[in-house]
């Protein structure tokens, strides 16, 4: 009979449970005071029965994003009618697992549908509209989200306006109308603006701080910053460079969440790519845990099986922690040490698997020109400070709305 010792037993029980269980992403980054580690996903994958048992995973997931199914173009391709469908699976899976929910997203130029992109608007049409879904959309989903990323990539490279449908016929304000018509509609859930490259400072970011003040100039709530974080291996931002620009935004009183996290590569994907993979997945991580206001982080799907990229990005690819056979990459292992997590997995090299804006608003009492402003003018009269420049007329939209035009 082999006797076991004390010691060595006390030593495999100890350890058993880290190689049973391993510390997953999510339950990593819970330790380390972030609410969640997640994941987008999408209908169309939720019949892979291997890809949902790995979505379902708590441990490594405590977060999941409807990748397509709460965009504009599903919801309501036709004016004024609601599919649901899509998105409450979605959600209800969210809800089944006990993860929490991103939603996305309500205001955003891409994957909307043609009668709004390519509609007759007037100002107040647009607006109406654009309220319409809004409230239709945030109410039907009132308790189920954690967040919404209320509008998405408003801002072009040099940190000027994108020239979408929403700007060109409503101007700046269309951000403010939608922030406080999604507050109206639940004012518990958390309000986000959301967009890429905005990771590190330059114009671009200072465009989103100047968006956040915008919104908070307004009288109107916004919770956080999304930075969507689809980089590219070998030039994603350092580690201090996103720390000093996550700083500015949390400096402006709001949170912060790593939203669409995914680090592509040029294909073929080898060792060395997958090491630099891992160190900016890393350095990317570690930025969050750095900074008390970065609350979650959300990989844009976490296995490059149904990955967005190489639809997208002709020649790239690989950009998720687990490859196309949902095996474990050096970036998960990157991942989870940023998060104080220990590996215990199985991961992959190349060839196998082995173990081991600005904004021109005053805040009050300034003049604008071609800027909205709440309440400030308006059919009853002036409410407020504002006065147009010369050459402007102050012209009432509605009762949280007008402009000079
Ligand atoms: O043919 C379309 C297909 O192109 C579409 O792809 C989705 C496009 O959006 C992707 O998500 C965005 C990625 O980056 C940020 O800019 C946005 O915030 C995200 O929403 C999504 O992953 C792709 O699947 O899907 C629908 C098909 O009909």
């Amino acid at each position: 009979m082999v006797r076991v010792s004390s010691k060595i037993l006390a030593l495999v029980v100890g350890v058993l449970p880290q190689l049973i269980q391993g510390s997953g992403l999510h339950t990593a980054a819970v330790a380390k005071g972030k609410l969640y580690f997640g994941s987008a996903t999408d209908n169309s994958e939720l019949t892979d029965t291997a890809y949902l048992t790995q979505l379902n995973n708590t441990d490594d997931f405590g977060q999941i994003t409807p990748g397509n199914s709460q965009k504009w173009d599903t919801i309501e391709p036709t004016q004024n009618q609601f599919s649901y469908t899509k998105g409450d699976v979605i959600a209800n899976l969210a809800k089944a697992n006990d993860q929490k929910l991103r939603c996305h997203t309500l205001v955003w130029h891409s994957q909307l549908p043609s009668w709004v992109s390519s509609g007759t608007w007037t100002n107040a049409t647009l607006i109406a509209a654009m309220k319409n879904h809004i409230t239709n959309v945030v109410t039907h989903y009132k308790g189920d989200c954690y967040a919404w990323d209320v509008v998405n990539e408003a801002l072009n490279e040099d940190g000027s306006y994108r020239d979408s449908i929403f700007y060109q016929t409503i101007g700046p304000a269309y951000i403010p109308i939608a922030f406080a018509a999604a507050a109206a509609a639940d004012p518990d859930v958390k309000l986000y603006y959301n967009d890429y490259n905005i990771e590190s400072s330059g114009s671009k970011a200072m465009a989103a701080q100047n968006i956040v003040k915008l919104v908070q100039s307004y009288g109107a709530k916004i919770d956080g910053v999304g930075l969507q974080a689809h980089f590219i291996v070998g030039s994603t931002p350092s580690q201090s460079s996103q720390a000093s620009v996550l700083s500015a935004y949390a400096a402006l009183g709001v949170e912060i969440a790593y939203t669409e996290l995914d680090i592509r590569m040029t294909l073929p994907s080898t060792d060395a790519l997958l090491a630099q993979q891992k160190t900016d997945y890393t350095n990317t991580v570690a930025a969050c845990v750095a900074e008390k206001s970065c609350i979650g982080i959300t990989i844009w799907d976490w296995t490059d099986k149904y990955s967005w990229v190489p639809n997208t990005f002709s020649g790239q690819g690989a950009a998720c922690p687990w490859d196309e056979n949902y095996a474990k990459k050096p970036a998960y292992t990157g991942i989870l040490s940023a998060l104080g997590g220990t590996a215990t997995t199985t991961t992959t090299s190349a060839g196998q698997s082995t173990t081991s804006s600005t904004s021109t608003t005053s805040s009050s009492g300034g003049s604008t020109t071609g800027i909205a402003r709440w309440g400030q003018c308006g059919g009853s009269g002036w409410t407020g400070g504002t006065t147009c420049a010369s050459g402007y007329t102050c012209t009432y939209f509605n009762d949280y709305y007008s402009q000079c035009l």
